[in-house]
């Protein structure tokens, strides 16, 4: 039952990825019925031309008429080649437009997969599914699949000629070709599990790759390269092993099937010259039949090699499905609704605040991560979260964003008072403004990373932006300015400048809530503060997540949430915090010795006379003092 399941799903995969290939596969599928239609002529018309010079009294009519022939032999070979061109043509229209079609179902799909299947999967696995799996099942599909079709015409075709010819001849034929066709089912049984492994070998293979080509700095920072050298060896080994394997497996089948076939053309040639020598047959008929068996012989032998390849076009569809049935994020009855207007209840929220009631959550792992998290954040405020490593700050926003759901009986998430699972995906992370830790950069021009979600922003906008984030004046440094291509996750800047990059295109995103997640960790403590002052100017009505671990970055909040293994701890200002004499105490008062005091104090009398790059990027950032809770960051951070 499963099988069939598993059969009508690879049928059902295969038609959805044909279309607008269906016409080309079709063309490509008649051209080449009549190009073996053509090729089966040719051997009749070599019987009768060889008949009439040898064949005596029968074919005595034809002497005179050789040119005839020699004319048929040419119109031939002309209508096969036209033929062939037309069936290679539409081929590779097909098989190019269903290769496009399963990877843009691939890529659209991967897109909408949640991060727990993400968190499951290996990357270079995934781009493997999407890429070499592809071809596989393109090769088969268009190439194989017309094969079986040429093929099944070819044994037909052939084999009434042959009948036509001599009977006795073509049983002879027709003994071997049960033999040939178990002999490939067989070998497909035996082949099939090999290639499972070693495309998973190859998946293997291609993730070390993938993670030392992305971590190669931590790899070189750690002198990791023996490690991982070894590591690639041993996948590389069992990769190579496997192929060899298959290798052999596939060298033994050719031989042994070289042999079989070997001995059926000695039999048709031995019966067949007996029967010329009887008169039972002609010589013409004769080299005519062997000229069908020749033909036969090699495309019943080629079985194998469609089974073969049947058999990894299969595991590749079994990969690829994997991706496609893996479930879509959880979209809720709003998420679904076609109509996006603002109406009340179903389109983007109107209202800003932000709470969390009651929060429980683990991941896939098991392990809980927060436990009862409750707080709410007013519009417009700023909210800054301190917490040790692991304990679980990013897991807020990620569930904010609905990254990772909340499931029943874990609590609510509320924006603007609407359970955030109402609001539909894309209008809710739309809301939310996000700046990671270490914020991925596309291979692209700077100007394309900051416009990247704002496609209409003019340079001018991209520059603001830059302004604020304190990193224009870095970037005009370069000799191509804006220009500047960033390598592969942005290698070629600092960590600091693609964390105020990245916070530059978030700020073009021109939500109303803003999240801060350790963004600011790579920037210096007074960087930071103009970061947090030009911020504050601009970003007047925006909500305002801040994760630190710096009691600077968070000072300034208007709520400062302390986690402590996924729970609550503390939660108030700065200066309720520091009378509580709690962890948050604790933590200032390690961050602050008596010496960073004075240094801090230091800093922010140089922030009234900021740096070269700072202060040509500070000038620009215009507007009075309108986020007082950010502004009493800063005076705070200069008051010490
Ligand atoms: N995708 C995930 N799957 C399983 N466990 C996870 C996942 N992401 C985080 N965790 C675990 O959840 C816990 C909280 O992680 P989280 O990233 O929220 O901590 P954090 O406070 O932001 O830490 P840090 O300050 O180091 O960034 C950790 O124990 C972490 O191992």
């Amino acid at each position: 039952m499963k099988s069939i399941d598993t059969k009508y799903r690879k049928l059902n995969l295969t038609g959805r990825f044909f279309d607008g290939s269906k016409i080309y596969f079709a063309v490509a599928v008649g051209a080449s019925l009549a190009t073996t239609a053509l090729n089966a002529l040719t051997p009749q018309i070599f019987r009768f031309s060889i008949d009439s010079v040898l064949g005596g009294e029968k074919y005595i009519y034809l002497s005179g008429h050789l040119w005839v022939l020699s004319l048929l032999l040419i119109g031939v070979a002309v209508l096969s080649g036209i033929s062939q061109y037309i069936c290679r043509s539409n081929t590779a229209m097909a098989g190019e437009n269903f290769a496009k079609n399963m990877r843009d179902a691939l890529f659209v799909h991967v897109q909408k997969l949640p991060m727990q299947w993400h968190d499951q999967n290996q990357t270079g696995d995934i781009i493997q599914r999407c890429t070499s799996d592809v071809e596989v099942i393109r090769n088969f599909v268009v190439t194989q699949l017309l094969e079986v079709f040429r093929t099944v015409f070819l044994v037909v075709i052939s084999f009434v000629m042959m009948l036509y010819m001599n009977v006795k001849l073509s049983l002879v034929v027709l003994a071997f070709v049960p033999v040939v066709v178990l002999y490939s089912a067989i070998f497909y049984r035996l082949i099939a599990k090999r290639f499972v492994d070693a495309d998973e070998a190859e998946g293997e293979l291609s993730t070390v790759v993938q993670e030392n080509a992305t971590g190669v700095r931590v790899v070189r920072a750690f002198g990791r390269e023996k490690f991982e050298m070894d590591r690639f060896r041993e996948k590389n080994e069992i990769f190579a092993r496997l192929w060899i394997k298959l290798g052999t497996l596939s060298g033994l089948y050719w031989g042994v099937g070289d042999l079989i076939t070997g001995f059926q053309v000695v039999a048709v040639i031995v019966l067949g010259t007996a029967e010329a020598v009887r008169g039972a047959i002609s010589v013409g008929e004769f080299v005519a039949f062997a000229s069908y068996n020749t033909t036969l012989v090699w495309p019943i032998r080629g079985l194998g090699r469609i089974l073969s390849d049947m058999s990894k076009a299969g595991v590749s569809f079994e990969r690829v499905d994997y991706i496609i049935r893996a479930e879509e994020e959880a979209y809720t009855d709003s998420d679904r609704r076609t109509d996006r207007k603002e109406t009340e209840g179903t389109g983007r929220p109107h209202k800003f605040d932000i709470c969390f009631e009651d929060v429980n959550f683990a991941y896939e792992s098991g392990k809980e991560v927060l436990s009862d998290v409750r707080f709410s954040i007013p519009q417009g405020s700023a909210f800054g979260i301190l917490g040790g490593t692991g304990s679980g700050k990013s897991t807020i926003v990620q569930l904010l964003t609905r990254l990772y759901e909340l499931k029943e009986g874990q609590g609510r998430i509320c924006i603007g008072g609407r359970d955030i699972r109402e609001i539909p995906l894309e209008q809710l992370r739309g809301c939310v403004g996000m700046v990671l830790q270490e914020p991925f950069l596309y291979s692209r021009t700077i100007r394309e990373n900051i416009g990247a979600c704002a496609p209409d922003a003019s340079m001018e906008d991209i520059r603001r932006g830059a302004k604020i984030a304190c990193v224009d004046g870095s970037v005009m440094s370069f000799p191509d300015g804006y220009e500047t291509l960033v390598g592969e996750r942005g290698v070629t800047l600092s960590g600091g400048q693609r964390q105020r990059v990245a916070i530059a295109r978030m700020l073009l995103q021109n939500a109303p809530i803003l999240v801060f997640d350790d963004s600011l960790s790579a920037v210096d403590s007074q960087t930071d503060s103009m970061i947090r002052k030009a911020l504050g100017d601009c970003m007047k009505d925006a909500t305002v997540i801040l994760i630190s671990h710096r009691i600077t970055t968070l000072m300034g909040a208007d709520q400062i949430l302390v986690l402590n293994h996924g729970r609550v701890e503390e939660m108030g200002t700065h200066h309720e915090l520091i009378e509580r004499q709690g962890i948050y105490r604790r933590i200032y008062d390690i961050q602050m010795s008596q010496d960073d005091r004075q240094q801090m104090t230091a800093e922010a009398e140089e922030c009234r006379e900021p740096a070269a790059e700072i202060h040509s990027d500070s000038q620009s950032v215009s507007g009075d003092s309108r986020n007082p809770a950010w502004q009493e960051g800063g005076a705070e951070d200069g008051g010490i």
